[in-house]
């Protein structure tokens, strides 16, 4: 079970929220890579940061484009993150620089800090961010409370809802 703060608020993303935010992240990154130029690749962080990975390497024009798998969560209960596929060596070398390593959200950090041990160099940037794990993050676009749970669009389906005025 989770042991961090309940998450009394809701944060619910529509899928063209997450296409424009995630496009002012890659227009935020254009152009930062090392020596102020293009990122080599992007590592995905699966299973949320593909989506936003697919957007940031089509929005930078990057083609190479790989994963790295880290389970942490079910559904909103957090154990100890662990890689459970990692990205080619090769496009990673030695300490993933000029790797951009794109994630949907950074809730706690520990994800982000378990694939910043492994890749030190590599940039790390999310969509959406938790103060608590800020500190884990190179870019992101908006911040939520740390008591918020972030919906995704591909968590969610359209349901029928009641009138408020609801006949009985
Ligand atoms: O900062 P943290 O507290 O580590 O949490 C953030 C991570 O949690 C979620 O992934 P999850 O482990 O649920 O897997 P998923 O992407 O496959 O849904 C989210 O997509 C981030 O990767
Ligand atoms: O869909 C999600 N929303 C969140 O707020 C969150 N935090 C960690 N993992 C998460 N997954
Ligand atoms: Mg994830």
């Amino acid at each position: 079970m989770s042991d961090r703060l309940p998450h009394e608020k809701g944060f619910h993303v529509s899928w063209d929220q997450i296409h424009r935010d995630a496009r002012a992240l890659a227009w935020r990154l254009d152009g930062k890579g090392p020596d102020g130029g293009a990122w080599r690749s992007v590592v995905a962080i699966t299973r949320g940061g593909m989506a936003p990975a697919m957007i940031v390497s089509r929005e930078l024009d990057i083609r190479v484009v790989d994963t790295i798998s880290v389970k942490s969560y079910n559904h909103q209960d957090q154990s100890q993150p662990r890689v459970i596929k990692a990205p080619q060596a090769e496009i990673m070398g030695t300490d993933g620089e000029g790797v951009l390593v794109v994630d949907d959200l950074v809730d706690t950090g520990k994800t982000l800090e378990l694939v910043r041990k492994l890749y030190p160099k590599a940039h790390f940037a999310t969509v959406y961010a938790k103060p608590a794990g800020r500190a884990m993050v190179d870019t992101y676009i908006t911040e939520v409370s740390q008591d918020t749970w972030i919906f995704f669009p591909w968590d969610m389906a359209l349901q029928y809802v009641q009138p408020y005025r609801g006949a009985d």
